[in-house]
This record gives C-alpha cells, sequence and structure tokens, in this order.
C-alpha cells in the first residue's frame, strides 16, 4: 500500500510557497511543497494542518484538493495528495531549510522532488 502525504499549495499572487527538504533526509536538499506523511487515524485535511502548523506555523484554511499522483521511490511508493491553502498569517520556517515563492518559471530553475514535477505540470492545466 501506498504511503499517504499531504502538501499544501499556497499562493500569493502568482506566486506560490515550496521548502527545501533538510540535507539528512531522504532527498534532501530537493524542493517540496510543505508538508508530511499522514499519521495514524488522520483524515488528509486534519493531516495538512497539523503539517502546516508544525512547518510553518500557520493555521491554515483548506480550500480543496488540486491534485493527486502516485510515486514510486526505492523505498516505497507514495500516494501525494495537493491541497489548495488559504492563510491570513505569513508563513515562517521552523524545520525546513529554506522557503521560496515562485512562479511557474522560476520552479524550473529548482530541483524539486520527482513526484512534485509530475503533479505540478497536472496543476498548472487547472490554475
Ligand atoms: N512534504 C512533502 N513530501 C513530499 C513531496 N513530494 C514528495 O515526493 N514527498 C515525499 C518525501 C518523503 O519521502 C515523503 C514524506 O514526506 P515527509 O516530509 O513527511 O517525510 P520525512 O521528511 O518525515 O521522511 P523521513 O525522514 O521520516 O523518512 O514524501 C512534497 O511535495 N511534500
Amino acid at each position: 500500500m501506498a504511503l499517504k502525504v499531504v502538501a499544501g499549495f499556497l499562493k500569493k499572487g502568482d506566486r506560490f510557497l515550496l521548502v527545501k527538504r533538510p540535507v539528512n533526509k531522504k532527498r534532501g536538499g530537493l524542493w517540496e511543497f510543505p508538508g508530511g506523511k499522514v499519521e495514524n487515524g488522520e483524515t488528509l485535511e486534519s493531516a495538512i494542518k497539523r503539517e502546516l502548523e508544525e512547518e510553518l506555523g500557520i493555521k491554515p484554511k483548506v480550500k480543496k484538493l488540486l491534485g493527486k499522483t502516485n510515486y514510486k521511490y526505492p523505498e516505497g511508493e507514495i500516494e501525494l495528495f495537493l491541497f489548495e491553502i488559504e492563510s491570513e498569517e505569513e508563513p515562517f520556517l521552523k524545520e525546513a531549510l529554506e522557503l521560496r515563492w515562485v512562479n511557474f518559471e522560476e520552479v524550473k530553475e529548482l530541483e524539486l522532488c520527482p513526484a512534485d514535477k509530475k503533479l505540478l505540470e497536472n496543476i498548472k492545466r487547472d490554475l
């Protein structure tokens, strides 16, 4: 069974938020949407709220599911759900190495987690 992972799409103007993974973790140094693994007994929505509070210090409003993708990493498959998020509060960094607001041009310069590249292509069409 695929490991469920939730991630947030936070928009500011024409830019969206990415965070850099800590170097000591799998796929360290790659960029990703803020989020993380769904824990036992959690709904996807409660998981994304918890992760964004832990990672960015915000209490977000979860708007809708923007996209979903499955991706097979060497250690196993993940099922990644990307939610559109609204937040009055400005995110600040609690865990990740770096945070950056990018548009669809600027994101091409960054090395993303492979699962995210696929997801980004899919949602781009709908935004
Ligand atoms: N948070 C997040 N994780 C992603 C994205 N894309 C992607 O492939 N992943 C992968 C990276 C991890 O292997 C997995 C779970 O993310 P996580 O952030 O909770 O993992 P973690 O750092 O706690 O991992 P670990 O060290 O405990 O193994 O999903 C994304 O956009 N956001």
